[in-house]
């Protein structure tokens, strides 16, 4: 199956199966949570009309009849009276303007005379260096849509209006496993035949970064019975993530568990690296199987585990952001899946990184972000192509 009906197929049962529950949090705790209401602005911004500038506002009538005295001085945080017929009022920068007053002019474009009084240098239109009330948004109008993932942009916004608690998603509740007999542990001393688990510290990492709870499940051997155990010590999983023991070898068994204890829904991508991820249900409870290859379970996770697990948290944009960029390199061997390169983008175009062997972590970790190469492509150097940034999503 292509990568994008797999795609297609998981957002379709993604939207289907939407995380419900949302809890109030403050704006500090807010940032990398789903918006989970539609948000209207509480008041007007600015709430009122303001100097942009540091000098003297003014009635355009009044300067024909020039110098004008200051009548009076308003500070930002003070609230002024109305303006005198014939005066003019100092301000400064994001002091209400007095009522009456219809334009500022900077204190550079001003002369003084003895008695303080001012005149203006330039010529001056309706509205000059004012900040109209409501002129960046009217009480009542849409402010941020249900779906938004909160940044310190949007964090700003609402603070601006007043709001000092949001409804977000809550973390969904993610069950995180590596499955294989040769896993040694953090601090273990490697026995024959053993590597380290490096998969579970980066999807959790990354979990964490879309705001899930990781329920953290360790390593369990490839032993069907075995890792359905592990699964049942947990209650209210929402999803389960897997990795390795998703291809043909004999002690590959995610297959046999979904089989045994729930089913199996899409096997075999046209994705490298990636080929055997695997989605199905243990009981009722969604799984992803990512393969156990680094680089494949890093690759399978950004294009399809994260827009899965965004697409159920409500998010409305889903896939990791697609930019035209230069190859600085040719490929002259159409692969029959769709190939997803580690490259560094040097002066604007992409160089392939020396190892992309699915096995490795060290050439993702120089990397920029992802290539896409489609089923049956070659290019030349000079030709675009999509790519895929890491930066945004991690
Ligand atoms: N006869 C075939 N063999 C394989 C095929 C195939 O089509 N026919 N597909 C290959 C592809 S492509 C991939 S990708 C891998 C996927 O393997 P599995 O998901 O079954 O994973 P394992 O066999 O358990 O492990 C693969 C590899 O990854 C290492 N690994 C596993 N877990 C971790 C971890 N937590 N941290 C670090 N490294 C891990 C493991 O030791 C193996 O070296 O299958 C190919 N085979
Ligand atoms: O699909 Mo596998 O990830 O090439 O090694
Ligand atoms: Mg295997």
């Amino acid at each position: 199956m292509a990568v994008d009906e797999a795609l297609r197929q998981l957002l379709a049962t993604a939207r289907g199966t939407p995380f419900t529950a949302c809890e109030l949090v403050s704006l500090r705790q807010a940032d990398g949570r789903v918006l989970a209401e539609d948000l209207r602005a509480a008041i007007d911004l600015p709430p009122w009309a303001n100097s942009a500038m540091d000098g003297y506002a003014m009635r355009l009538d009044d300067l024909a009849t020039q110098p004008l005295s200051v009548s009076q001085t308003v500070f930002a945080g003070q609230a002024p009276g109305p303006l005198q017929a014939g005066s003019c009022a100092r301000v400064f920068t994001g002091a209400p303007i007095p009522a009456g007053a219809d334009c500022v002019q900077l204190q550079e474009n001003c002369r003084l005379d003895e008695q303080g009084r001012v005149s203006s240098l330039t010529t001056l239109r309706l509205g000059d260096n004012i900040r109209p009330q409501g002129n960046e948004i009217r009480a009542g109008a849409p402010l941020l849509a249900a779906g938004t993932v909160l940044n310190p942009i949007a964090l700003g916004v609402l603070a601006s209006q007043g709001i000092s608690r949001v409804s977000v998603v809550s973390r969904p509740k993610v069950a995180l496993l590596s499955s294989g007999d040769e896993l040694a542990g953090e601090g273990a001393i490697l026995g024959p035949g053993q590597i380290f688990d490096s998969n579970r510290v980066v999807l959790a990492s990354l979990l964490d970064r879309l705001g899930c709870e990781v329920i953290d499940l360790g390593r369990v051997p490839d032993d069907p019975a075995l890792l359905r155990a592990a699964l049942t010590q947990v209650a209210g999983i929402e999803l389960i993530i897997s990795s390795a023991g998703v291809s043909v070898g004999d002690a590959d068994c995610i297959g046999a568990l979904l089989r045994e204890a729930g089913e199996v829904k899409l096997w075999k991508l046209a994705i490298k690296p990636g080929k055997p991820f695997t989605f199905g249900h243990v009981g009722t409870i969604p799984l992803l199987g990512l393969p156990g290859n680094p680089g494949s379970a890093l690759v399978t996770f950004l294009l399809l585990a994260r827009p899965y697990l965004l697409a159920r948290m409500g998010v409305a944009r889903l896939e990791p952001m697609r930019v035209p960029v230069v190859a600085g390199f040719s490929w002259s061997k159409a692969g029959k899946r769709q190939e997803y390169l580690r490259v560094r983008l040097d002066g604007g175009r992409a160089r392939l990184l020396e190892n992309q062997s699915s096995a490795t972590l060290l050439s993702a970790v120089q990397a920029d972000g992802l290539l896409e190469v489609p089923a049956g492509e070659t290019f030349e150097a000079g030709d675009v192509l999509d790519f895929l940034s890491f930066d945004g999503v991690f």
